[in-house]
């Protein structure tokens, strides 16, 4: 039924049942659109079992050693996991929860969420990531929410799990702050003014990524390689395991081990270009399961749309070096990655000198 393209394009979205009415069917077999090529999957992947990301203790982002791992972590490997960061377990429980609740509605819920149907661009329930540009489909489905203001979303957003996002969202604004604060300290800036906070963090979108369990995990992916292009990333993720990221020597890949509590942080595209290259956004991916759903919940703290970024020009005084990369409108840098498949760090040659 749900094996030709257009069958299962209506049946994906037209019906809202996404990949998770899919793996409901257990097939024996995947669709053919899922089968990532031979490159992309995870038997070609170099894993480093002894490999480990950096995990800080954050309970006092006063003290300098503190602030040296996290500078540290964001220049060497671009991605770590903070513990005792001040948001309550309950809260991310509660933010969990009311994501397994979202994607357990109704498909003919659900549909009312995607692109087609949504009341609002803020609001967008998908499959895969773009599947109008992709050749391969990921094995994922996901709410994507845009915040404005709590007025909006609160008008907006499913009502299902909503409240769950603004406390959550509410609860990381002192990770946000403290984060920005550390890592602008790192490139020798001590005060941040109104303007620097709106270019760093004016925007904020939050996923809900939701991952069936998967027929033939081997020949398809969860999300394809690729870097964020936020600012910042704060991922809270279950206990099921599967996130991936680039090692620093460029060849393999390290596994983000879940741990309770934590919360995994990732430096995106912008503060790359912004840090005139000194902190890295790390190219991720994420394996499929066959076994088991998995969540996670990702929360970009980006750039405001309507700034121009590229590299502070405080970075470039204190290193004496050249620009790296161009300045750019941000909402520009963001439909360039909106337009094309996952496909590694690709997007940031669209402002590379
Ligand atoms: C790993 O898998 C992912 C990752 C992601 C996201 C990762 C991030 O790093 S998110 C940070 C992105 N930055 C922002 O959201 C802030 C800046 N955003 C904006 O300025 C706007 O949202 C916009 C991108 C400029 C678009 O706004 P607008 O002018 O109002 O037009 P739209 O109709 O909303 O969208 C135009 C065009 O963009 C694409 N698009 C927009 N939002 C999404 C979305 N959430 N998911 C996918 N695609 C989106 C879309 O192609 C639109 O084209 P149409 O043909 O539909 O008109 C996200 C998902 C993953 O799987
Ligand atoms: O699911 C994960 O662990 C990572 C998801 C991700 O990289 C993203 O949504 O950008
Ligand atoms: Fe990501």
């Amino acid at each position: 039924m749900a094996h030709e393209t257009e069958d299962l394009t209506s049946f994906l979205i037209e019906s809202g049942h996404g990949v998770k009415g899919l793996s409901e069917m257990e097939l024996k077999d995947l669709p053919k659109e899922y089968l990532q090529p031979q490159s992309e999957r995870p038997s070609n992947i170099k894993i480093m079992e002894e490999a480990s990301i950096p995990i800080i203790d954050v309970s006092n982002w006063d003290d300098q050693a503190v602030l040296k791992s996290l500078c540290d972590a964001a220049q060497k490997w671009g991605f770590f996991q903070i513990i005792n960061h001040g948001v309550p377990l309950e809260v991310l429980e509660n933010v969990k929860r009311a994501t397994l609740v979202l994607f357990a509605m109704a498909p003919e819920d659900k549909r009312n969420y995607f692109k087609e149907n949504s009341p609002s661009n803020h609001v967008r329930l998908s499959t895969s990531f773009i599947p109008e540009v992709e050749n391969a489909l990921e094995w994922k489905d996901y709410l994507s929410l845009f915040y404005v203001s709590d007025d909006e979303a609160l008008a907006l957003w499913p009502t299902i799990c909503r409240d769950q996002l603004l406390d959550y969202m509410n609860k990381c604004q002192v990770v946000i702050k403290s984060l920005l604060q550390v890592l602008l300290k790192g490139l020798n800036i001590q005060e941040i003014n109104e303007e620097k906070w709106s270019l760093l963090s004016g925007s904020k979108r939050i996923n809900l990524n939701f991952y069936p369990k998967c027929p033939k995990p081997g020949l398809t992916v969860g999300v394809g390689r690729h870097s964020d292009v936020s600012t910042f990333t704060i991922l809270l993720q279950d206990d099921i395991g599967g996130l991936y990221v680039r090692a620093p020597d460029g060849e393999g890949w390290v596994h983000v081990p879940p741990i309770p509590g934590a919360l995994v942080i990732n430096i995106g595209d912008a503060l790359q270009i912004m840090s005139n290259g000194k902190y890295k956004s790390i190219e991720h991916r994420v394996i499929a399961n066959g076994s088991k759903d998995r969540i996670s919940i990702p929360l970009f703290v980006n750039p405001k749309p309507s700034k121009m970024i590229g590299p502070l020009k405080e970075v470039l005084v204190e290193s004496d070096e050249e620009p790296k990369y161009k300045e750019v409108l941000y909402s520009d840098y963001t439909l360039y990655f909106y337009r094309k498949a996952h496909d590694g760090k690709g997007t940031l040659d669209f402002v590379k000198i």
